[in-house]
């Protein structure tokens, strides 16, 4: 079943085009990775798919609506995002931003319930977030944040996740936990995932699907094993590798070749 449906979508910012002819067909429960190089348009075209961006009539469709009929309130009980940029302007408690992920299903002045506190509690023990509940936004880490805004996505309940660049601010550990809950999302309730990450390997190890961008085009896309190659990482990437079998998973790995070469770092 198809839930997200990208046609022939062109955005630019003013004069400069970003995103050019743009056809996608995203598929209910799966894990789709937006792979592509600084400044290639993954965060525009993430930005398409939830309507900050405005993209025109017939362009994108969620679950088969057109997306410019789909009012923000109704959106946001189809999906959710966890934005790249996550500074926060107000000074609320941990467990307060996580429960305006409920706020797609309350009425006008309804505050949220037992059951809602209750989806709050348990999102955030899977990020290990519970323990900072009272806490202010503005007080903790960088990773801990991410993990919080993870947390508000899960506990909105939607059938769509977007993520940009989710496991930015962390470590080792909670990169592959917060990955690992993600994709299990994905299989459990059949979420379709779509996250923009810079990790290949991550991308490989947790994606059904992969979708390279480079210059605002999509160059390739499909399962991680046909999409990375030694020659597409070397011509999008301007980067020589080698790709090995990951001794523990069993798939593809990809390893740079130009850190053991002498030389100035862009060379
Ligand atoms: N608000 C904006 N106004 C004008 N140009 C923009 C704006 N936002 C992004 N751009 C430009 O659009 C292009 C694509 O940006 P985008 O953020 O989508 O890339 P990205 O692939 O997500 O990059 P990164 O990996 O660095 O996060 C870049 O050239 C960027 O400079």
């Amino acid at each position: 079943m198809k839930m997200i449906t990208v046609n022939n979508l062109d955005f630019s910012y003013e004069a400069a085009s970003v995103l050019s002819g743009i056809d996608l067909s995203l598929e209910k429960g799966r894990f789709y990775s937006i792979l592509g190089p600084n400044g290639s348009g993954k965060t525009t075209l993430l930005k398409n798919l939830q309507k900050v961006l405005r993209a025109d009539q017939n362009c994108v469709y969620i679950n088969g609506k057109d997306i410019t009929s789909i009012s923000v309130k109704e959106l946001s009980k189809r999906l959710a995002v966890v934005p790249q940029e996550t500074r926060m302007d107000f000074d609320f408690s941990v467990l307060d931003m996580v429960l305006m992920g409920r706020s797609p299903y309350l009425k006008r002045f309804e505050t949220e319930s037992r059951s809602d506190l209750e989806l709050a509690e348990k999102a955030m023990m899977i990020t290990d977030t519970w323990r900072l509940k009272d806490r202010s936004v503005r007080s903790i880490s960088g990773g801990e944040l991410q993990r919080a805004i993870v947390s508000r996505a899960m506990v909105q309940d939607t059938e769509i996740l977007l993520l940009d660049e989710p496991v930015s601010h962390l470590d080792i550990h909670h990169q592959i936990g917060i990955l690992k809950t993600v994709s299990g999302f994905s299989k459990s309730r059949e979420i379709t995932v779509v996250a923009v990450l810079h990790d290949l390997n991550l991308a490989i190890e947790f994606s059904d699907s992969v979708i390279l961008l480079n210059h605002g085009e999509i160059k390739a896309m499909g399962s991680p094993e046909e999409v990375i190659t030694e020659e597409r990482i070397r011509e999008i990437y301007k980067m020589n590798c080698m790709i090995i079998r990951n001794p523990s998973s069993g798939k593809p790995h990809v390893i740079p070749t130009e850190i053991s070469k002498q030389g100035g770092s862009y060379e």
